[in-house]
């Protein structure tokens, strides 16, 4: 009797990641020296810097960089580290992504600028878009690819796993993500999936990429985390619970207020070892007025 309750409240429960209000609110990444990397931000991808911030009782400064305000629109948080001027970026990072109109027109910009081009523009392989890599003063990867006027230019973060359908029911689930795209390509040995809370031309999405035959990966230590927003930040560290114990992971700090502020976080693992916390945010509503959401933040 008992057992038969439990599974209608798990039921009943995983009911609310689909009614929640989800977007990504902003990725967190080391880099070694700020304001190298905002001129590289600024200059060649032109991006704005939304504002910045020193926390000189922990020893780290935050830079906000983006294409649109934080209210509205998926953001960069770059962390610099007092004395700290390298990292590790692991092999399961695999990039951020920028829409464009004109893939080759930006990279000979960056490469005018001294930017580092690690993959010219081309269509990619096995498929018709037009895409180039660049890599960050860090080492971080930056894919352009090449569409229409977009809202959202910030439009991807790449993670590779070890089981996509493992991980997409994790991100469903979990998040209530939909898959926006799936595409294998067996002649390169990928299979990926776009994951996410709208159209990949409107919004941004997690893009997982699953190598065939790979399951490890490592995580080093300059990627940080994928903030999502939700509205409670209680509800959802309970649902994180009952979808960790069906496909692993686990929570590495339940929901409740960060000491000092007005943010309410909760951590966990996803099946990779990939981290998540939450927190509160201020948003714009439709219209545009500011609202207080929870925020759900992947961690890796
Ligand atoms: C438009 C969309 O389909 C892409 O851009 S996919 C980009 C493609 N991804 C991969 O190859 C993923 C597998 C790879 N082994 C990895 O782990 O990164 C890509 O990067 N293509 C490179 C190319 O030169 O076309």
């Amino acid at each position: 009797m008992a057992e038969c309750h439990a599974a209608v409240t798990d039921a009943e429960l995983l009911e609310w990641p689909k009614k929640d209000r989800h977007r990504f609110l902003h990725a967190v990444y080391r880099v070694g020296d700020l304001e190298r990397s905002i001129k590289f931000y600024t200059e060649c991808f032109g991006m704005k810097l939304l504002r910045k911030r020193d926390v000189p009782e922990e020893k780290y400064s935050n830079a906000f960089l983006g294409y649109g305000p934080e209210e509205s629109h998926f953001v960069l948080e770059l962390t610099y580290n007092y004395g700290v001027d390298k990292y590790d970026i692991g092999t399961g990072f695999g990039h951020f992504a920028i829409a464009t109109q004109h893939v080759y027109k930006m990279v000979e910009d960056i490469r005018a600028k001294g930017g580092t081009i690690t993959r010219e523009p081309g269509p990619v392989k096995g498929g018709t878009t037009v895409i180039a890599f660049v890599k960050d003063p860090d080492g971080y990867l930056f894919e352009l690819i090449q569409r229409g006027p977009t809202p959202e230019p910030l439009c991807q973060v790449m993670l590779r796993v070890g089981d996509l359908e493992r991980s997409i029911k994790f991100y469903e689930k979990a998040l209530g993500m939909k898959v926006v795209k799936k595409v294998d390509r067996p002649e390169q040995k990928y299979t990926i999936a776009m994951l996410g809370y709208g159209p990949e031309e409107e919004t941004t999405v997690l893009e997982l990429t699953y190598n065939y035959g790979v399951t490890e990966y490592t995580k080093g230590n300059g990627y940080a985390q994928v903030a999502i927003s939700t509205e409670d930040v209680y509800k959802s560290g309970e649902v994180v619970n009952v979808v960790t114990q069906e496909l692993g992971g686990k929570i590495t700090r339940p929901p409740g207020p960060i000491p000092g502020i007005n943010t309410k976080i909760v951590s966990f693992l996803d099946p990779d070892g990939w981290k998540t916390v939450s927190s509160l945010a201020l948003f714009s509503n439709n219209n545009g007025e500011s609202i207080i959401l929870a925020v759900l933040v992947l961690r890796i």
